[in-house]
């Protein structure tokens, strides 16, 4: 029989890089999306081109064997889809969780409906902290009965993964030759975690880790750190793109600071050795300073104040710093700089900046970051950022 794979989000990451490594390990590939006309427009060309970009070269691939539903017009069909599968991955940012967990819950009813007793995985590659638990809550809350909870905990697994290869806007000339192309850089390998309920996926590209919460902790609130924060003070300088980021020194001199801060609370709370830890920073120096691959900085700050919340980036590392005595001084002046962020086509940067105009930055802070200031810590962390903040804005002036 024709293995089978859902790839919920058929955006630069799910067509660009599952869709890539599943394709060649022999699945059909079923794509789910909000993006109703894409999905339509997916279904009838029944194929799309796919960049790669290398080391000093691009190549192409057609990726097709593949069929398209809308997660909201076609909901039935994808939960009765669901029903009967094995492997699913989601690769959307995490508003669009509750939307999966409606999904998964109505087919773990089906699915006790049916008497399937298959073990499902559902692997998630998206940049958050935390994702297995928040899923685990989503899902539980949706199911009624000790029956249907304890079918989730015994037959479905909720496993997190590493997402190790960029999706980038494709270049005019690539959509023109092919409107509904996907640009992604190169990599054979999905690292995902070990807590897989039955038998590992007849996938040969798939590597299993442990430590999953701590990786995806290194990998964000370090790696994804530096790439935002050199986007958030690039845009306050004036920079569109990560290349002229990383010719700056300032920039690099205030990352550096900020990584060793997050490397420290990281390492500390999750068991990491300060080897390991300065591996880390080696690695995400390599991939995000060196920018082997011309980003937008519009893309890397994207979404400022999911990048500004409690569990993110910026409050996660920071909280960790403290608890264990170290003040996180280059952390709180990184997320002064996303606080800045401003960009007429982000609309959450919209949105945070008339926050700020009108609640004033003593406000906005701690309503943006969820910092509780009757929390001690929580309340240094406030007067760091704010402190930051104001110095900057005195720079400026
Ligand atoms: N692009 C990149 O280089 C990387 C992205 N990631 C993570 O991967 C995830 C996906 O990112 P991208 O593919 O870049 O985003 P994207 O914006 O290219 O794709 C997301 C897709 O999800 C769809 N969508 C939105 N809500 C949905 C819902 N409720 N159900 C189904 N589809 C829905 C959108 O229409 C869009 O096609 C994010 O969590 C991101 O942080 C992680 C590492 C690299
Ligand atoms: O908006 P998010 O979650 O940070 O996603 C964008 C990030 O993901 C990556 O594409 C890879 O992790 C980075 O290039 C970028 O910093």
């Amino acid at each position: 029989m024709e293995k089978r794979v859902m790839i919920i989000g058929a955006g630069k990451i799910g067509r660009g890089y599952l869709a890539d490594l599943f394709g060649d390990a022999g699945y059909h590939i079923i794509f789910v999306d909000a993006f109703t006309e894409m999905v339509d427009k997916l279904n009838e060309a029944g194929k799309y081109t796919l960049f790669i970009s290398g080391e000093g070269k691009v190549d192409k691939k057609i990726i097709s064997n593949y069929e398209a539903y809308s997660c909201e017009r076609d909901f039935d069909r994808v939960v009765e889809i669901i029903a009967d599968l094995n492997i699913i991955c989601v690769s959307l940012y995490p508003s669009a969780f509750p939307s999966v967990a409606d999904q998964l819950s109505e087919a773990i009813k089906l699915r006790i409906k049916n008497n399937n007793k298959k073990p499902l995985n559902v692997f998630f590659f998206a940049n958050k902290v935390f994702t297995a638990r928040k899923m685990k809550e989503l899902i539980t809350e949706r199911l009624d009965s000790e029956i249907e909870k304890n079918y989730f905990m015994e037959n479905v697994g909720i496993i997190e993964a590493l997402t190790v290869r960029g999706g980038v806007k494709p270049t005019d000339e690539m959509l023109a030759e092919d409107p509904l192309c996907v640009s992604s850089s190169e990599g054979r390998v999905l690292k995902v975690g070990d807590n897989i309920i039955g038998e590992k996926p007849d996938m040969p590209f798939m590597e299993y880790l442990d430590k999953m919460e701590g990786r995806l902790a290194k990998k964000v609130w370090c790696g994804n750190m530096l790439h935002c924060t050199m986007s958030a003070i690039g845009n306050y300088k004036g920079y569109k793109y990560n290349i002229e980021c990383s010719k700056d020194n300032y920039i690099k001199n205030i990352i550096d600071k900020a990584f060793d801060e997050a490397d420290f609370g990281v390492g500390e709370e999750f068991g990491f050795t300060q080897e390991e830890m300065l591996e880390n920073k080696k690695h995400y120096f390599d991939v995000f300073w060196d920018c082997k691959v011309k980003d937008d900085i519009a893309r890397l700050a994207a979404d400022p104040m999911r990048k500004l919340s409690y569990d993110d980036r910026y409050i996660g590392p920071a909280l960790l710093c403290l608890k264990r005595g170290k003040l996180p001084y280059f952390l709180a002046r990184s997320a002064a700089y996303l606080l800045m962020y401003d960009n007429e086509e982000d609309t959450v940067a919209i949105k945070m900046q008339n926050m700020i105009r009108e609640k004033g930055i003593k406000q906005a802070i701690p309503e943006i970051c969820g910092l509780n200031l009757e929390i001690e810590n929580e309340n240094i962390l406030y007067q760091l950022i704010y402190d930051n903040y104001m110095e900057i804005c005195f720079q400026k002036n």
